[in-house]
């Protein structure tokens, strides 16, 4: 029993389709590139004071979507709302965005203040009122003391933090930012992370969509994460639930990492879950996608949620190790299961730790694995 699965609507839990007109909303939206769909009826809304991560694999559309709600590019159908305002045919700069990109995109030959006010002057702001909505931009992203300065005289961070006050002095209902922090090295990119997340909690009524290929990032700041493939929308919920409940092997793997254990189910799958045959044993699971009784599929359970068995009522999954890293906080083992299929768990504290070729017993909760249809290429580990 197949059949095609239903478009994923990108809209926060108990509100209709382009019902959050006042933030950010994509209706049913089709972009092609000379005959090719590159985004295909993508609907997502985002409210007004949150912030929604699109992850997704590399072509997968994700900046298309962000250009489409700026107005760099045209739909070939559908809508975009912003603010409550069909903004489908309006030019980028009427459509109260703004927008920050990876490659800070700032005059060389502007100092910061000037940097920030040029967009002030592009939009027809008052001249009187630039100076203090410059300086309260810099204030916000904590460049107050560097006014004066050229792009040249900071460093990298310092650069993003001018781009994104430039895009905030416009006081924009929307604020797209793609990958802004890509081209930063990994201890700046925590600090930003943090600021980002502060200048969330500082511009309640701001609608954010954040494109990422860094699910620490998406998983960080976001209030939902859409997830994209193919030029589709393939999964939208909260980080916990597309990582507690991912809706099909994509999501798992893409948002954390999982073990896709083989698993066939005993009888059909309702909404208070599953039965399924896990090696020698039948668990009771979560599920989230109907599949008839005797489906091979396979059990999503995370690394850091498999532990070594101590004799308690879990499952066991009977296993060799086959390799064991030290992590900082945890150990890190693979095992081959005994009844086939491999699996990783990160496992802290352990002061004898197994080697390769061990015989371990691992187990889980089954409160915390959830059963999803076989991946159609029968792969889907993820690691990193
Ligand atoms: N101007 C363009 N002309 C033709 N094809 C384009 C154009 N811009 C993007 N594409 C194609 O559209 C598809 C989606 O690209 P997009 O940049 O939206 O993906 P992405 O998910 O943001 O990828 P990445 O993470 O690599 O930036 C890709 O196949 C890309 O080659």
């Amino acid at each position: 029993m197949t059949s095609a699965p239903a478009p994923v609507r990108g809209t926060p839990q108990g509100a209709e389709a382009g019902a959050v007109r006042s933030g950010l909303s994509f209706e049913d939206v089709t972009v092609a590139y000379h005959g090719t769909t590159v985004l295909d009826g993508f609907t997502l809304d985002v409210a007004p004071g949150e912030v929604v991560a699109l992850l997704g694999p590399s072509g997968s559309g994700k900046t298309t979507a962000l250009r489409t709600a700026a107005g760099f590019t045209s739909p070939v159908r559908g809508r975009v709302h912003i603010g409550g305002r069909d903004v489908t045919d309006l030019p980028p700069y009427r459509r109260g965005i703004g927008m920050v990109v990876q490659q800070y995109a700032l005059f060389p030959h502007l100092r910061v203040e000037q940097n920030v006010a040029f967009g002030l002057k592009a939009h027809k702001v008052p001249r009187a009122d630039i100076p203090g909505r410059v300086a309260r931009a810099l204030e916000m992203t904590g460049m107050a003391g560097y006014a004066r300065r050229y792009p040249r005289e900071l460093s990298g961070g310092q650069q993003q933090r001018v781009a994104i006050a430039r895009a905030l002095a416009i006081r924009p209902d929307v604020l797209l930012l793609d990958e802004p922090l890509s081209a930063l090295d990994v201890q700046l990119r925590t600090g930003m992370l943090a600021e980002l997340a502060r200048l969330h909690r500082d511009l309640p009524d701001v609608s954010m969509l954040y494109v990422t290929h860094d699910q620490v990032e998406a998983l960080t700041l976001a209030d939902r994460i859409a997830v994209m493939k193919d030029a589709r929308l393939v999964d939208c919920g909260t980080p916990q639930q597309l990582y507690r409940r991912p809706r099909d092997t994509f999501t798992a793997s893409f948002v954390g990492q999982a073990n896709l254990l083989p698993v066939t189910t005993l009888a059909e799958t309702g909404p208070d879950g599953a039965r399924v045959a896990l090696a020698d044993n039948e668990v009771r699971v979560a599920a989230v996608q109907p599949l008839p009784a005797g489906t091979d599929a396979v059990l999503c359970v995370r690394p850091h949620l498999v532990r070594l068995a101590d004799g308690g009522d879990g499952p066991t999954l009977r296993a060799t190790v086959t390799d064991v890293q030290w992590r900082g906080s945890v150990h890190r083992l693979h095992a081959d299961l005994v009844t086939g299929g491999t699996v990783t768990a990160d496992i802290g504290e352990l002061r004898t730790p197994p080697v390769p070729g061990d015989q371990v017993v691992l187990t889980f909760d089954p409160e915390d694995a959830v059963v999803l249809p076989a991946a159609p290429d029968g792969g889907g580990k993820s690691d990193d």
